[in-house]
Parts: C-alpha cells; sequence; structure tokens
C-alpha cells in the first residue's frame, strides 16, 4: 500500500513539475523578421525565469556571409549581419543549423520563414518534438497546393487553400497560434512603439502564456479567438501593398493608394467571410487589420519591390534581388495562390483588386490598367 502511494506520489509529482518546469522556446527563423522577434523574446525569456527557460534556440538556415558562416557571426558576435545588420541580438539567442536539434524537447516553436519554406520545415520535424509542445507562426502567407481540394471540415470549398498555422498542424498535429500586425521589423528592432496581435483559438488556456513571450513595453500585444481572421489578414495585407506599390510607381499619390488600402480591406472581409465564415469584425480593427494594410501599404517590402517593378521595368524576382539582400516578398506568390484558388472555386471576379494583383505580377496586365480595375470595382456600382 506504501509503494502504491509512494509511486502515485512520484508519478503525480513529475507530472506537476513537467507542466510547471520553464518552458523552452525555439524561434524556426532566423530573416530579417525572425532576428527582430529574436531581441524581444530572447529578452522576455530571460525576464521570466520561472516561465520559460532563458535559451533561446533559433535555427538558422546556414549561409556564408562576408566568407564568415551565418550562424557562427551570430553566435560570436551576437549580430545577424545579414538580415538584421546593426541590431545585437541577446546573448541567450543560440543559433543553431540543425533544425530538429534546434527544437530538441521545445515546448514552443516560433515559425518565423517565409512561407514556401514552412511544409520542407515541418516534414522534417514529423516525430521530433515532444507531443505538447505548442507553435505560433509569425508567417504572413498561405499554403496552396494545386492537386488539393481543401475542403474544410465545415464544407467549404477551398480550393486548395490552407492557413499556414493549418498546414503546420496538420503535419506536426500540435496546437498552432499566430501573430500578426502593423510590425516592419527594423521599426520593431529599432524598439519604436507598435502593437500586434495574437490569434488564439485556446485563448484562455494559451494566450496568457504567449503574451508573455512577446509582450513590451514597445511590442503591445491584444490576444484574440478569432485565429483565422487575424492570420488572413496578415497573409492578404502583403497583396495589397503589391497594388499600392504599382500606384506608387505609376506615379498616383496618397488619395489613389486610400482608394487600394480600402477597397483591399473590403475584398479581405469578403474573402475571409467566404472561406472562413464567422468572423468577428472587430478583429479587423486590430493591429493585425487595418492597421498592417495602412503600414505594409506605406512602408513594406512588397509595396517597395512593386514600385521598382514598374519603374525599371525590370522582373520582380530582379528587383528583389536587388533591393532586400536576400529577404523575400510575400505578395507576389500569395497573389498567385490567392488567384488559383479563386479560379478553382470559381471566384476570381468577385475580388478584382487581388486578381489585378495577381495578374500584374504574371505579366497578364498592365500594372496601367489597374487604375481601371479600381475605377470598376464592384464596391462602387
Ligand atoms: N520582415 C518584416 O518586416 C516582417 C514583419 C512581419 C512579418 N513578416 C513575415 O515573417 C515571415 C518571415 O519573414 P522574414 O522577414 O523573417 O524573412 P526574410 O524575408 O528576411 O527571408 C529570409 C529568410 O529566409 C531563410 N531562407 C532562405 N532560404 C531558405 C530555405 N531554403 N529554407 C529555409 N529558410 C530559408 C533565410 O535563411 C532567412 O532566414 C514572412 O512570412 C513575412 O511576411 C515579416
Ligand atoms: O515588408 P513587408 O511588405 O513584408 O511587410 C512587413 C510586415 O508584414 C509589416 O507588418
Amino acid at each position: 500500500m506504501l509503494n502504491r502511494l509512494n509511486s502515485l506520489y512520484r508519478y503525480f509529482g513529475s507530472a506537476a513539475a513537467a507542466t510547471m518546469s520553464p518552458k523552452k522556446v525555439t524561434i524556426i527563423g532566423s530573416g530579417n523578421w525572425g532576428s527582430a522577434i529574436a531581441r524581444i523574446v530572447g529578452n522576455t525569456t530571460k525576464s521570466f525565469p520561472d516561465q520559460f527557460d532563458p535559451q533561446v534556440r533559433m535555427y538558422v538556415y546556414e549561409e556564408i556571409v562576408n566568407g564568415e558562416k551565418l550562424s557562427e557571426v551570430i553566435n560570436t558576435r551576437h549580430e545577424n549581419i545579414k538580415y538584421l545588420p546593426g541590431k545585437i541580438l541577446p546573448e541567450n539567442v543560440v543559433a543553431v543549423t540543425d533544425l530538429v536539434k534546434s527544437c530538441e524537447g521545445s515546448n514552443i516553436l516560433i515559425f518565423v520563414v517565409p512561407h514556401q519554406f514552412v511544409k520542407g520545415l515541418c516534414e522534417k520535424l514529423v516525430g521530433k518534438i515532444p507531443a505538447d509542445t505548442q507553435a505560433i507562426s509569425l508567417i504572413k502567407g498561405i499554403s496552396f497546393d494545386k492537386n488539393e481540394q481543401g475542403v474544410s471540415t465545415g464544407g467549404i470549398e477551398r480550393g486548395g487553400l490552407k492557413l499556414i498555422s493549418e498546414e503546420i498542424k496538420e503535419i506536426l498535429k500540435i496546437e498552432v497560434s499566430v501573430l500578426m500586425g502593423a510590425n516592419l521589423a527594423p521599426e520593431v528592432a529599432n524598439d519604436n512603439f507598435c502593437e500586434a496581435t495574437i490569434g488564439c483559438k485556446r485563448k484562455a488556456e494559451d494566450g496568457p502564456l504567449l503574451k508573455k513571450l512577446f509582450h513590451t513595453d514597445n511590442f503591445r500585444i491584444n490576444v484574440v479567438e478569432d485565429a483565422h481572421t487575424v492570420e488572413l489578414c496578415g497573409a492578404l495585407k502583403n497583396v495589397v501593398a503589391c497594388a499600392a506599390g504599382f500606384t506608387d510607381g505609376l506615379g498616383y499619390g496618397d488619395n489613389t493608394k486610400a482608394a487600394v488600402i480600402r477597397l483591399g480591406l473590403m475584398e479581405t472581409t469578403k474573402f475571409v467571410e467566404h472561406y472562413y465564415p464567422g468572423s468577428n469584425l472587430e478583429t479587423f480593427f486590430e493591429s493585425c487589420g487595418i492597421a498592417d494594410l495602412i503600414t505594409t501599404c506605406y512602408g513594406g517590402r512588397n509595396r517597395k519591390v512593386c514600385e521598382a517593378f514598374v519603374k525599371t521595368g525590370k522582373t520582380l524576382a530582379e528587383v528583389e534581388k536587388e533591393l532586400l539582400n536576400g529577404q523575400s516578398a510575400q505578395g507576389p506568390l500569395t497573389a498567385e495562390e490567392v488567384y488559383l484558388m479563386m479560379k478553382k472555386t470559381g471566384l476570381d471576379a468577385k475580388f478584382p483588386l487581388f486578381t489585378a494583383v495577381h495578374k500584374i505580377c504574371a505579366g497578364e496586365m498592365k500594372p496601367a490598367e489597374l487604375v481601371d480595375c479600381l475605377r470598376n470595382h464592384p464596391e462602387h456600382m
């Protein structure tokens, strides 16, 4: 009897300790945003040692920069000289080039890579992470599989569309929240004040800890339950930013850009309502919604690349290479994915701004025709 009590005590004692023990955090990605967020998470984990293990591992896709391994520079000089030069990373952020090792025993995975790399990275992690690990995706994009119908459990035909959070969940069988907002990485790395939105389906259960991981004096977090809307706002604003870049390239001013932002917002709300019905209107007024549209359409990389595309007549790949030094503008790829998906479900005509962005990027429409598309938008009929 005594033995049985002892073993019960040991079992429940260790289970409680496991629940209470500080969470290990891994950042998967070390680009412009990955490095800016590492500055925040490196500090918050140190501030709450009872909640978080202070060592934060950061998966680095290895590359040679000026003759040195990027991971070694990060671990010795604490600076990502390629993707966030001039900003010091906290010393408890450790670069690891082996993806599986970077996630070993981790309780919280922060996904922050350009969306085209997510699937490949997740597939390498299958069976390699604890079952109770949770993830949070900071990735603004969608997943699109040409061969899939993408029919949701609610029976809505999504023509191959999946959210990045859904893709991670499907492959790794873990809970995935999202963080989106008006967050240009260089400004966040500069500690300029801004806001962000966490979308968390299990808000009561996971929200408080996730908020603790990201919330600082200059990076203010709101947590909402409407995670699908948060994520789609983040993905679709990159498409709208391309349209803003095209009108900048054409020499139009701020009134035209305001129209692009407004019509882009109308298409975004309609898109969310069609493919993920039941969103809260208030979510569009969080940082992930209108605020991110504004910041991206004025200061983002997608805008910049699309403006240069119009002004120089070079290809998008050329201007991206020339202007972004290895960083990635996600808008053109997202516009293509959204277009193919809308086409499959017969809805492309209902989203003329999204459709025009793809057609301009693909060389099927002249940038100047975008203004006709704005002029004849169904919102004016
Ligand atoms: N940069 C921003 O201001 C910002 C802000 C908010 C959200 N986001 C979103 O965060 C996500 C990541 O953006 P970012 O700015 O950190 O990245 P980035 O644009 O700086 O892209 C470069 C990253 O891609 C990695 N990479 C290149 N080839 C790879 C490969 N084959 N496999 C794996 N990784 C590879 C590089 O190592 C580097 O970490 C995107 O979805 C972006 O939309 C970016
Ligand atoms: O530079 P962009 O266009 O990728 O936008 C960056 C952020 O998403 C802005 O919130």
